[in-house]
């Protein structure tokens, strides 16, 4: 599948800073949208249904994915989680960019079906601090810390698949690696195409 807007896919083990990571870049960059998935996962915390997830039952999920609504959707965690085609397509289609905060099944999935996408793997900058950061963050139990630092494990080692890797040590350096991936990869686009304009609007000159 192709359409004239980038697509970005950003995959970390849970702790590891990708949504923190992800809004800071959003707020530096206008030209971004985040697409918001579905999960059936119960809300955490402040999170607002259409905001942070749209939050369904497993049952509505099922449906969904069986009518082929979804891009892609995976089973994270004990939850059921995926990108809808109508929350991006619209946007795809009109030449804009969208950023994906998936896991690392769904990021496969996409590179299958959009070989162009840009898959981003986040890494915590040790095991102890992706521990530190996860009861840090103070709304999820012990237990599933335990369980989401074991799956870390298996999601670490899908980094080597991906197209970069960026280690969140210094949280505004990090910021800055993904802004240079998006950058960099607007301008090989619009090179690619030997689109004047395009390269101009990467550049951010009138
Ligand atoms: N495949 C897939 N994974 C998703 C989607 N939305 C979120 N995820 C992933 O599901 C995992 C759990 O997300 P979440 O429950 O928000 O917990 P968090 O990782 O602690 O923020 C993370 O790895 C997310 O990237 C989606 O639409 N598709
Ligand atoms: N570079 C960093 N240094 C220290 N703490 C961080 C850094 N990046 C993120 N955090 C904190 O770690 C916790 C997990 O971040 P979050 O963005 O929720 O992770 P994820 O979306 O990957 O699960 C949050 O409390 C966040 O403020």
């Amino acid at each position: 599948m192709e359409y004239p807007g980038n697509l970005f896919v950003v995959a970390a083990p849970s702790g590891a800073g990708k949504s923190s990571l992800v809004k800071a870049l959003l707020e530096l960059d206008a030209r971004l949208a985040v697409s918001v998935s579905h999960t059936s996962r119960a809300p955490r915390g402040q999170e607002q249904h259409g905001r942070e997830y749209w939050f369904i039952s497993p049952d509505e999920f099922r449906a969904m994915a069986a009518r082929g609504e979804f891009f892609e959707w995976a089973e994270v965690h004990d939850n059921l989680y995926g990108t809808s085609r109508a929350g991006i397509e619209t946007r795809l289609q009109a030449g804009e960019d969208v950023v994906l905060e998936i896991d690392f099944q769904g990021a496969l999935q996409i590179k299958q079906l959009f070989p162009y996408a840009v898959l981003i793997f986040i890494l915590p900058p040790s095991w102890d601090e992706l521990r530190l950061r996860l009861s840090r963050r103070g709304d999820t139990a012990p237990e599933v810390i335990a369980k989401r630092m074991n799956n870390a494990r298996i999601e670490v080692a899908q980094a080597q698949n991906f197209d970069f890797v960026v280690v969140n040590a210094v949280f505004d350096t990090a910021v800055f690696d993904l802004k240079a991936i998006v950058h960099a990869q607007r301008l090989r686009y619009a090179a690619q195409r030997r689109n004047r304009s395009a390269v101009f609007q990467a550049l951010d000159l009138p």
